[in-house]
């Protein structure tokens, strides 16, 4: 048999900074949300073994640094009796590395549909245990939605799921590592935002609608925006066409607008000319 498994996209509503762990992991307050720019998996039981296909133009490994390849041989490990192997096959939508939690979301899929292939029911908490074992952002990816998420990722608090909302995303096209990102923010000494997580976490779960004026942020724009200075034209640009707000998701690159008012967003992301793409994507409840 085989089962098809999408893998949204998620972008960061607001992401503060409280502190830092021990371990050097940084003490993250965010409201993360799925959107519809998604990779689809297709996964079928094999007899043995693993195997990855991803179209040849992607510039990922099908091999054991494919977080993908990652997840189905923690799978195997935890369950030998139900998986005997895996072959899973990959359209990539959303681009790589940009802040969208590309790598996640596909590892994420990559549980829920083995759960439903293998019918091993596991709940959404037992799934996020296992997406925690494989990286910051795939506990959240597992359920997706609107959720409250803390600490390293690892605690979360589902939301009302945020509907009828829309965004408009710009990706310029080049990677950003994350840790490269937060070894920057850690060294340096960098504007510190004030970014009401708690008050939007409030609007949400009371029904309000959201002022995206309000601008909730993301605590590393200054150093994202200090190594790529081209983002900043980015946010420009989506502000001089009509967004309320525009900021950058997770370590970037990737730049969201945001818009109060009712606009065509098709035909301004077809606008879009410069380097890189351009995406509408509405919010979504999730899986
Ligand atoms: C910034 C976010 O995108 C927010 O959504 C994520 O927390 C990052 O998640 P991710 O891409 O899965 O990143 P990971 O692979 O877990 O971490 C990459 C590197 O970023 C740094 N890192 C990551 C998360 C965190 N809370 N503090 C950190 O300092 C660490 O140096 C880590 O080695
Ligand atoms: N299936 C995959 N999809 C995307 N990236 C992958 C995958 N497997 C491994 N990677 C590697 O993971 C790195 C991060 O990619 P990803 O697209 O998840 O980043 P991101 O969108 O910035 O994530 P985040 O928002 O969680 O920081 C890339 O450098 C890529 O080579």
């Amino acid at each position: 048999m085989k089962i098809i498994e999408s893998a949204q996209a998620k972008i960061n509503l607001s992401l503060a900074i409280e502190g830092r762990f021990d371990d050097g992991y940084h003490d993250l307050n965010m409201i993360m949300q799925t959107v519809s720019l998604a990779d689809i998996l297709e996964i079928e039981e094999l007899s043995e073994g693993i195997s990855l296909e991803i179209d040849p133009d992607v510039e990922l490994p099908d091999n054991q640094d494919n977080i993908i390849w990652e997840t189905a041989n923690k799978l195997i490990e935890k369950y030998p009796k139900k998986i005997k192997g895996l072959k899973i096959k990959l359209k990539k939508n959303i681009p790589i590395a940009a802040g969208l939690a590309g790598g996640s979301s596909n590892a994420a899929a990559l549980i829920r549909g083995a759960n439903r292939l293998f019918k091993l029911k596991l709940n959404w908490a037992e799934m996020r245990n296992i997406g925690a074992e494989i990286g910051s952002d795939v506990p959240f990816c597992i359920k997706g939605g609107t959720a409250h998420v803390k600490g390293k990722g690892d605690q979360i608090k589902d939301l009302n799921p945020l509907k009828n909302y829309k965004a408009l995303l710009i990706n310029p096209g080049f990677k950003v590592s994350t840790a490269k990102i937060f070894n920057e923010f850690s060294n340096g000494d960098y504007e510190k935002l004030n970014i009401p997580t708690a008050k939007l976490v409030e609007i949400i779960e009371l029904n309000k609608k959201i002022d995206w004026k309000e601008g909730w942020g993301n605590q590393l724009e200054p150093v994202t925006f200090q190594l790529f200075p081209e983002l900043k034209e980015i946010k420009e640009w989506l502000i001089e066409n009509g967004a309320a707000h525009s900021q950058l998701s997770g370590s970037g690159p990737t730049m969201i607008g945001f818009f109060n008012k009712e606009k065509n967003l098709v035909s301004l992301a077809k606008s879009w000319n410069r380097k890189g793409k351009s995406f509408v994507v509405d919010f979504t409840k999730g899986y």
